[in-house]
């Protein structure tokens, strides 16, 4: 099988600790993380994802680049030089951590906005009207469900939904622990396949700001994800 030339490009954006990199893990190699530690700069995996036309025989597979981007907060100088080019947003937040939820909308803010800079005080100002005319693909996913206590449950849930709200964007829950939350089939996998549609579509098949025309007037179609681990694709490169 040739891999795929066409690629996008997703920042996996959030606070450090909320389970970034162990979320990154699941999605490409679909299964769990054993051991994380911090991540340093940025760590790049690579997804497999079957974009098809509806109407048309023509499957293509795309190369999903996901860029993890350490959420310390000692190197939020340097997160930027990771932002360019960017096609796509997975915003993560913590369950059990309401700071990191209400962090969302600065990171947000700072990808959005980083081009113009810093406000005086030296944190990235999170402008409704740059917002309002983002045509970024976003998703937002909370993790550590399993640490939510079934008392709770309800309450965190309708927050977790409140927050991706404001993003206006879909979002997901689950537990970075368990392969079962983001195996094929399940609801959320087809959330994130349905991204990864939004991401590629806006990519490659909408008409961009030189005036390409791409095929911005079909419906998108329903996709499959294929999840191939580095050493298959470095040896297919090779
Ligand atoms: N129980 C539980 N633990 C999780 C979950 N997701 C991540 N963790 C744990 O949370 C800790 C931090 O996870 P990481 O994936 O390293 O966090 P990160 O966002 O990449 O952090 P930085 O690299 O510092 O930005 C690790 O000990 C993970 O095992 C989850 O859904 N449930
Ligand atoms: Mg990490």
């Amino acid at each position: 099988m040739a891999v795929p030339v066409e690629k996008v490009k997703v920042l996996v954006l959030g606070d450090s600790g909320v389970g970034k990199s162990s979320l990154v893990h699941l999605i490409s190699q679909g299964e769990a993380m054993g051991n994380s530690a911090w991540t340093i700069g940025c760590n790049v995996d690579v997804k497999l994802h079957d974009y098809r036309e509806e109407g048309t025989p023509h499957e293509k597979t795309f190369c999903v680049e996901l860029w993890d981007v350490g959420g310390s907060i000692n190197h939020s100088l340097s997160h930027s030089v990771f932002f360019n080019s960017a096609h796509g947003l997975i915003l993560v937040h913590d369950l059990t951590n309401r700071k990191s939820q209400g962090n969302l909308r600065r990171w947000l803010g700072e990808v959005l906005n980083k081009d113009a800079g810093k406000k005086n005080n030296g944190e990235f100002d999170y402008d409704e009207e740059v917002f309002s005319e983002n045509q970024l693909p976003v998703l937002v996913i909370g993790t550590k469900m399993d640490r939510i206590p079934d008392n709770n449950l309800e309450e965190v849930l309708s927050r977790s939904s409140s927050v991706a709200g404001q993003c206006r964007a879909d979002f997901i829950n689950l537990d970075c622990m368990q392969n079962k939350h983001l195996a094929a089939g399940t609801t959320n996998a087809v959330k994130l396949s349905r991204f990864f549609d939004k991401v590629i579509e806006k990519r490659y098949y909408t008409q961009d700001p030189r005036g390409r025309l791409g095929s911005q007037e079909r419906r998108r179609p329903p996709s499959m994800t294929r999840t191939f681990s580095p050493t298959f694709l470095q040896e297919k490169l090779d």
